[in-house]
């Protein structure tokens, strides 16, 4: 592989670690490259940020734990991560290559060190100083799995050893886009035509009827039925939230947290009379509306803070679904540029903002109402613990029965109205859903 595709991955390792966007700068990078270049590149990239602690763990050991500057680090990552995970590339060409990246760089005096350190580590290759699983079980977790302590701790405490090390051991297979179809502008019965016309390969998601995989595609926005709108992209687990809060013709509904709109516009199929979705961000809202615009939605939308009570909602909805702000740990396994980065402290913050979002909204539920709370996380302090907290203060609402509104291949993990789904388990995001009913008689 030519040292353009190891120069680029550098560039994009490095930005990315600065705070880049890992998908915007990865895009920009392979632009003018040969196929077999990007697909390079993007796996010695992704590879890498997916297995940065680990990576740099074998490092510190071999550079004794001296403080190394970050051009060279970034180098000896991309080669370390060579050495341990690409069997397709020769120790040599992993160690030669990366010394080459020294040599026009204005760390050239280093590439001596470069060499020594990775030729070490090819030596030791298969015989790593890891940290003991019996000994050290979170810090065995965190580094061979490259997540936070705190997250390997948090996973153990709650789960168990065996457990926690499933959930963190799991990575995406293959490159499907999850879709779904969009009612308004094609039929059940022209949908696999339109799919097979555009040349894909596809089949159909486990769980929801209406979810749709696409193999090996990427930008989605510039694929001709995205853009006409006949498709959308949206994850099976956030199509489940949507189904869960069983919104009937002429229902009003309300989406508090609702852009970029997946949720709502997955609602208005279910032909709510009012469909209002609002969310905290004017730029989200834009982007909302945009998503509405081109799957051709009718909603009332909003720039409003979920926790502010809105009065003359009071009573007023149907349906409302609180898709809050989370830590969103169940989307780790597919986002190795934030896996590494979430930090404990936020999710106290958010479990608090949630409990405000949930005390302000419930009051816009119709007597014989529901209220869908729902998180893309796997922290029970969002949660599960937060829908005890919820119900303790109202006991006006009490759990659904989720068991009729989910598909049949997941009512033994529901209880009551409530499910965590789990990627290692479900083969989907890690979404928190619950359906939550407020007493009385529906008008
Ligand atoms: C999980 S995302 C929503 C995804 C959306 N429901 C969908 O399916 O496309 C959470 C949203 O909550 C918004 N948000 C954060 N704090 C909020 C608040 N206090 N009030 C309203 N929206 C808020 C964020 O801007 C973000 O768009």
């Amino acid at each position: 592989m030519p040292v353009n595709t190891r120069r680029a991955a550098l560039r994009i390792i490095s930005e990315v670690e600065e705070g880049g966007y890992f998908n915007l700068i990865l895009k920009r990078e392979l632009k003018g490259m040969e196929e077999q270049e990007k697909r390079f590149t993007s796996a010695l990239c992704f590879t890498t940020l997916e297995n940065l602690r680990r990576i740099d763990y074998v490092i510190d050991a071999f550079t004794k734990g001296k403080r190394v500057h970050a051009f060279v680090r970034n180098v000896l990552r991309l080669g370390v991560c060579q050495l341990l995970f690409f069997e397709s590339v020769p120790e040599s060409a992993a160690v030669n290559e990366s010394v080459k990246l020294m040599e026009k760089s204005p760390k050239r005096q280093l590439k001596g060190f470069v060499n020594a350190v990775l030729r070490q580590i090819a030596l030791r290759a298969g015989d790593l100083p890891y940290p003991s699983r019996e000994e050290e079980p979170a810090l065995f977790l965190s580094v061979m799995y490259s997540y936070p302590l705190w997250l390997a701790e948090k996973y153990i405490r709650e789960y168990g050893m065996d457990f926690a090390e499933e959930m963190l051991s799991y990575k995406k297979e293959g490159a499907d886009t999850c879709v779904r179809r969009n009612a308004r502008k094609v039929t059940a019965e022209q949908w696999e035509n339109k799919l097979t016309g555009a040349g894909f390969a596809f089949f159909k998601g486990e769980y929801s009827p209406a979810a749709w995989y696409i193999r090996n595609i990427s930008a989605v926005d510039q694929l001709g039925l995205y853009k006409k709108g006949v498709l959308t992209v949206q994850g099976e687990a956030s199509m489940l939230a949507v189904e869960a809060a069983h919104i009937r013709g002429g229902e009003a509904v309300l989406d508090v947290c609702a852009a970029p709109g997946g949720k709502a516009a997955y609602a208005a199929e279910f032909g709510p009379s009012r469909l209002v979705a609002q969310d905290l961000h004017p730029h989200r809202v834009k982007l909302m509306e945009e998503t509405f615009a081109r799957l051709g939605v009718q909603a009332e939308t909003r720039v409003a803070d979920a926790a502010v009570p809105i009065p003359k909602y009071y009573g007023a909805f149907d349906c409302v679904l609180v898709d809050a702000p989370c830590s969103a740990l169940g989307l780790l396994y597919r986002k190795p540029d934030i896996k590494g980065n979430k930090k404990e402290e936020e999710l106290a913050a958010l479990s608090a903002v949630q409990r405000e979002i949930l005390e302000t909204c419930s009051r816009y539920v119709k007597p014989g109402g529901r209220l869908l709370y729902s998180t893309c996380t796997i922290s029970r302090q969002e949660n599960g613990e937060n829908v005890d907290w919820f119900l303790e203060r109202h006991p006006e609402f009490a759990e659904g029965r989720l068991v009729d509104h989910i598909s049949e291949k997941l009512i033994n993990r529901a209880k009551g109205g409530r499910i965590q789904l789990f990627p290692h388990i479900d083969h989907i995001d890690g979404f928190f859903i619950a359906l939550l009913e407020r007493e009385g008689e529906k008008q």
